[in-house]
This record gives structure tokens, C-alpha cells and sequence, in this order.
């Protein structure tokens, strides 16, 4: 077997995973001159569906319909958000990752149209966000604003912004880099501002586990850092097993020097509590790192806390 003359990719349809399997085209151009790509766009429960995710077994609402047509071999390569694909259990069985992308910016952005921080805007300002994470470190760090939800791919978002549905948004930097809407960012917040969700700014490719010489091919289009990076995070999720309501956040990061730390967060949906471990691998391999940051929050009541929030 070899790798097929046409790799047919499929994604979301949303323009942000529509510019992120152009990304993944240009770079397989790269890397298998001769090889052509098409794009097999799929809509996704959690794209049709704008009510509370929890309904709609919220996990994999974004991933489902795309790992299906990778199992019915009506495509040959996904492209996830790694934030979009669930931790708390394994991949579909019969995939696999090949890749995890060169991580792009992991920081939350405000967009406020006439150009005001958090730290400016008026009490009471409705901040459109439906992300349990950004919702509970808001209400400690800003109380006097008021979030309101908002759902919707990030293009329908600003539609709404703009037609006064809310004052202001929260959305992640590297999504809107990808739709080309780094112009609406009115304040960058830094991830001790605003915790960033697992798997943050992170492409992965998905393949079918058998289909070998595509593995290898589209392997080479993984950034070392990252797959540590994301293999720390992820199992970490694995191991704390969380739920839709459950706000968690936490990054790792690789260092100038190679070395590799995980800091992570659990929170009532109020923010008033925090749980916070931070941890160096040391001699641990990316995966174990993950777990000993799960168990370290775990030690200070994370189980409880996180089945004690309605779900
Ligand atoms: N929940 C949708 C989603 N999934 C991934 C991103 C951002 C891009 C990324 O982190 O890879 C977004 C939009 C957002 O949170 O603003």
C-alpha cells in the first residue's frame, strides 16, 4: 500500500475549519508534491444545534459526524480542534492521530467594537460566551459583568456582536486568526487572566489506524512540542474525567530549555473556588505528567467538586 493519489479531508464547514483544512492542503502540498487533496465538508451536531450542549450529549458534538466519514472511508484524513475532541475517552476505535499541528496562539481575546478592555467596560456589560471556563473566571475577575450565552461558529458570533446581542465577546485568538478577524481583538488576556481550555490552538490529524503509509506521510507534519504538549493536557482531561458543565482549564507548555510543565485549573461554576496544581515532567513522560497534575487536583477534591455541578 502507498499513499493514495487523492487524500480527501474532511472537516466542519464552518469557515474556521474550512481555513484550517486550507492550512493542512497547503502544507501536504509541501510535503507530497503530485498528491491531490479535496475537502469533504461536514456539518456537525454542534454546528445545527444552538441550545445548551448538554442536551445533545455535548461531547463530540463537534467530531461525531466528522470520525464517521472517516470510518465509512468516505474520506481519508480529518482535521480537528484538538479543543473540540473529547479527552475523556479514547479516539473512535480504528483511529488514530497522526499529527499534532505546530500549536498557534493559546490566549483568549475580548472583542469589544469600540475598542475597550475588561477592565473598561461599564457594569453590567453582556459578554456573550457559553464556555463554562470563561464564564467562571470572569465572574472572579470582572463580577460586575454579566455574561450572557452565545453560541454559534465564531463568523455567526460577530454577526451577532454587531447586531447588539451582546457588548462584547470572548473568543479564542487563534480562531479568529484563522477567519482573518484579528482586527476585531480589543484586548489580548493572558493565560493567567483567562485559563485556556485543553488542547487550545491546536490542529490534530486523524487517520484511519490501518491506513499506514498515510500515517507515516502526514506525520511529518507534526511539531514535536506540541504532541507533548497536547499529550500532557489531554490525559490529564482522560484522567479527571469532567463533564459539559464542568469549568476546567489548564495548559502545558514546552520551555526555551525542553522541559515540559502542565498548570491546570478546576472551578465551581461561580469561580469562587479554585483548585490549581502546576507541575515539571522532570523525568515523567508527557502522559504520566498529565496524570500526576489530575491527581494532584484530584487530592484536593476535584471528584467532588465536579460532581457536585448539575450536568
Ligand atoms: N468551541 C469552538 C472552538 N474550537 C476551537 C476554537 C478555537 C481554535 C482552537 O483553539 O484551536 C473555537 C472557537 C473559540 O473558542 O473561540
Amino acid at each position: 500500500m502507498s499513499v493514495p493519489e487523492l487524500i480527501r479531508i474532511v472537516s466542519r464547514d464552518s469557515p474556521m475549519a474550512l481555513a484550517q483544512v486550507e492550512r493542512v492542503r497547503a502544507d501536504l502540498a509541501d510535503i507530497l508534491p503530485g498528491v491531490r487533496t479535496a475537502v469533504v465538508p461536514v456539518r456537525t451536531t454542534g454546528d445545527t444545534w444552538l441550545g445548551d450542549l448538554a442536551q445533545v450529549e455535548g461531547k463530540g458534538a463537534f467530531t461525531k459526524e466528522v470520525d464517521a466519514a472517516l470510518l465509512t472511508g468516505e474520506a481519508d484524513l480529518a482535521v480537528h480542534c484538538v479543543k473540540d475532541v473529547p479527552a475523556d475517552r479514547p479516539l473512535p476505535a480504528g483511529t488514530v492521530f497522526a499529527a499534532f499541528m505546530k500549536r498557534d496562539d493559546v490566549r483568549d481575546a475580548l472583542v469589544h467594537l469600540d475598542g475597550l478592555t475588561l477592565d473598561e467596560l461599564p457594569a453590567g456589560s453582556r459578554i456573550g460566551t457559553s464556555s463554562v471556563r470563561r464564564v467562571a473566571q470572569l465572574a472572579v475577575s470582572h463580577p460586575h459583568l454579566e455574561c450572557v450565552p452565545f453560541r454559534g461558529n465564531a463568523n455567526r458570533r460577530l454577526a451577532k456582536l454587531a447586531a447588539g446581542e451582546a457588548d462584547a465577546l470572548l473568543l479564542a485568538v487563534s480562531g479568529l486568526e484563522r477567519i482573518g478577524r484579528r482586527d476585531v481583538i480589543s484586548e489580548l488576556l493572558s493565560p493567567e487572566a483567562m485559563m485556556p481550555p485543553i488542547g487550545a490552538g491546536i490542529l490534530a490529524l486523524q487517520c484511519r489506524e490501518g491506513d499506514t503509509d498515510l500515517i507515516d506521510a502526514v506525520s511529518t507534519l507534526g511539531h514535536p512540542e506540541t504532541h507533548r504538549e497536547a499529550t500532557a493536557e489531554r490525559m490529564f482531561l482522560h484522567v479527571l474525567q469532567g463533564h459539559c458543565n464542568s469549568p476546567i482549564a489548564g495548559y502545558a507548555r514546552v520551555d526555551r530549555s525542553g522541559e515540559l510543565s502542565l498548570r491546570a485549573c478546576v472551578f465551581t461554576p461561580d469561580g469562587k473556588v479554585r483548585l490549581n496544581a502546576h507541575e515539571w515532567a522532570g523525568r515523567l513522560d508527557p502522559a504520566t505528567l498529565g496524570t500526576s497534575v489530575a491527581v494532584a487536583l484530584l487530592r484536593q477534591g476535584a471528584r467532588e467538586l465536579i460532581d457536585g455541578i448539575p450536568h
